[in-house]
Formats: structure tokens, C-alpha cells, sequence
């Protein structure tokens, strides 16, 4: 027997060894990802200390209820991670997902992640379902383009997406001051100029996308399942989380990366594996 550091490396060696061994005779796969897996690009999750935007639980601002009470707020909050997100770059676990999802026509990734890395990463559309929306689809913040703020619209969104906003306000940051913008500086509906127009994102309270829906059900109904991948996730919202369950009803054999191993999600079994540390350094092991 070998000391506790050297065992998990062996264990580690034969979960790894035994984790390809079941990839390799695997045909449909899934991943649920969540925002571990943007942690390497920089990116703050929710939970843990980086988890606040300014004083403000990012829990608490996505929902109707905060973008009735102050829409200014939210726009803010919104923007903020898009700036951020477009200074990002995916990392290496965003390309082996991709690159998975190219060899592999039975893989699909469930991302509850809106930051845009995993598209950015060439990860083919057919074959990654945002669960939560993203903050780059919709065509609402161009209108967005507050002075004080800066924003450039995002359809001018470039792969040198980080350019755009380089002499911007960082207002994710608490000493910087909040610039004041008024209800009449948000964007409105470009047809009737009337409605205010919100987030591309999934509020808690909202339903999924259907299409998005529809089309995991599809895949999860069709057939057996061999394996799900939860990637960088604490799987506490629903119904994303609800897919782990579904997925090993189908016979699937669950295998976790995460960094915390408070974090397993609930109901492990002996069969799953769980892989520690970062993301980005350990889905390219695993998927090569
Ligand atoms: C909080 C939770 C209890 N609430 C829910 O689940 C609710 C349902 C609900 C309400 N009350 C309840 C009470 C009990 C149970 C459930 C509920 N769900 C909903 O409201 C959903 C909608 C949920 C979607 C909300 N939107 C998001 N995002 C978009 C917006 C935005 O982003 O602003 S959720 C958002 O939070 C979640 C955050 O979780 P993670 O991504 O996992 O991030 P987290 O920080 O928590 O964890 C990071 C993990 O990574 C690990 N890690 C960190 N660094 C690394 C690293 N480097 N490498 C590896 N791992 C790492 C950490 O250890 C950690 O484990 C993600 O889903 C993310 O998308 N809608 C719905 O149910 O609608 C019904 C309905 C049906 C029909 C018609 C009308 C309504």
C-alpha cells in the first residue's frame, strides 16, 4: 500500500485507465456543464467568494422580479459579464469538449453556462444545448450603447471581442463607482420603441428554452446512455441538475471534475467517477 497522495495518483491512474477504457465502448455521451468549467478563463463562478457581483447575490438579479424593481440595475449586471465574458478566452476544456462533440455524432453537452466560450470554442451547435440562454444572442443590448457606459452593440461582436471593450468601465468591480443611468437610457424594443427589452438569459421562476428542452428530451428518450460528464457544476439548480438522475435511469455512469469534493452531486454511486481539480487541465485528459 502506498501513502494517501500516491494512492490517489494510482487510483487516480486506474480511474483514469478504467474512465477511457468505458469512453472508448461508449456511442451516447452527455455533459452537463456548468461554471467550474469557465474558471480557468478567468470568469467567476456564483457560489465561493468570487461568486458577488459588487454586493449584489447573482442569484438575486436574475429574476423578473429584480428587472421590475430596477432595470438599470440588472442592465448593469448583465453587461458587466458580457464585458467580461468577451475578454475571455476558452480554455482547453472548452476544446475537448468540442473537439468530442466532433468524433462523437452521440455527444451532447447540456451548458448551463451564458458566457458564449464553449461557441467560441467551435463546439459544433448541434451538439450544445444553452439550457440558460446566453447573454450574445439576443439583439437587445446593442440598444445598449449608453454613453456613460460605453457598451459597444453586441452584433459587432468580433472573435477580438476583448478589443471592443478594453478602455471600459469594469463596474463589476465595488470601487468602481456605478454610473447613473435612467430608465430612458435602457433599450426598447427597436419596433415599437415602447417595451423595455431585457437579458437573452433564463430567469429563475422561467421555463428552459422549449426547443432546448424538446431537444434533450429527445436525445435522453431515445436510447441508452452511456455516460454524463459533470463538468465544474454544484448542481444545485433544476431541471439542469435533474439531468444527472435522468441520465444514469438510462444507465449512464456519472463522472464528475470538479474542484471541491464537497461538491459531488447528490446520490453518487461507487461506479462514478470523480476526478479533483480544475477543469481545464483535467477534461483534456480525460477526453483524449
Ligand atoms: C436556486 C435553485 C434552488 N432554484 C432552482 O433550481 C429553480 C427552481 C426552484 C425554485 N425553488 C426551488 C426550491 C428547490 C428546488 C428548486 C427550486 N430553477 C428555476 O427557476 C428554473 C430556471 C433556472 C435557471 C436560472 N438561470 C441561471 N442562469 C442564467 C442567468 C444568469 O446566468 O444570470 S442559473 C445559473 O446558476 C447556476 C450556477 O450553478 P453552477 O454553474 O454550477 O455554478 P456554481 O457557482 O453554483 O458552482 C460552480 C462549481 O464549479 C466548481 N468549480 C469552481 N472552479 C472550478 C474549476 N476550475 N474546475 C472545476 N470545477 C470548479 C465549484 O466547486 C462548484 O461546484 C447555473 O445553472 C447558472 O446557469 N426554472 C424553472 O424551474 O422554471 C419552472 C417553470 C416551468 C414552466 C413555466 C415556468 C416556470
Amino acid at each position: 500500500m502506498t501513502s494517501p497522495s500516491s494512492t490517489d495518483a494510482e487510483l487516480d491512474e486506474e480511474q483514469l485507465a478504467s474512465f477511457h477504457d468505458h469512453l472508448k465502448k461508449s456511442t451516447r455521451v452527455l455533459a452537463l456543464l456548468g461554471a467550474g468549467l469557465s474558471a480557468a478563463s478567468g470568469l467567476p463562478t456564483f457560489r465561493g467568494v468570487e461568486g458577488l457581483w459588487r454586493t449584489h447575490d447573482p442569484f438575486s438579479l436574475a429574476t423578473p422580479e429584480a428587472f421590475d424593481a430596477d432595470p438599470a440595475l440588472v442592465w448593469q449586471f448583465y453587461s458587466s459579464r458580457r464585458q467580461m465574458a468577451s475578454s475571455a478566452q476558452p480554455n482547453a476544456a472548452h476544446y475537448a469538449l468540442a473537439r468530442l462533440a466532433t468524433k462523437m455524432p452521440g455527444f451532447q453537452a447540456l451548458s448551463q453556462n451564458v458566457d458564449g466560450l464553449s461557441e467560441r470554442a467551435n463546439h459544433p451547435q448541434k451538439q450544445l444545448q444553452l439550457l440558460h440562454g446566453t447573454l450574445f444572442e439576443n439583439p437587445i443590448l446593442p440598444a445598449l450603447a449608453v454613453p456613460t457606459l460605453g457598451i459597444a452593440p453586441a452584433q459587432h461582436r468580433t472573435s477580438e471581442g476583448a478589443a471592443e471593450h478594453e478602455n471600459e468601465l469594469d463596474i463589476s468591480d465595488i470601487n468602481v463607482p456605478l454610473p447613473f443611468i435612467t430608465i430612458d437610457d435602457l433599450p426598447r424594443c427597436p419596433k415599437c420603441k415602447q417595451r423595455l427589452l431585457r437579458p437573452g438569459v433564463v430567469w429563475f421562476g422561467e421555463s428552459l428554452p422549449g426547443p432546448v428542452l424538446d431537444e434533450v428530451e429527445t436525445f435522453i428518450d431515445a436510447d441508452k446512455i452511456d455516460l454524463i460528464l459533470v463538468i465544474g457544476t454544484s448542481a444545485r439548480v433544476t431541471p439542469a441538475a435533474d439531468y444527472i438522475k435522468q441520465a444514469r435511469e438510462r444507465g449512464a455512469r456519472v463522472c464528475v471534475v470538479n474542484l471541491n469534493t464537497d461538491d459531488r452531486p447528490v446520490g453518487r454511486r461507487n461506479k462514478d467517477w470523480f476526478f479533483q481539480g480544475d477543469a481545464a487541465a483535467i477534461v483534456p485528459a480525460l477526453l483524449m
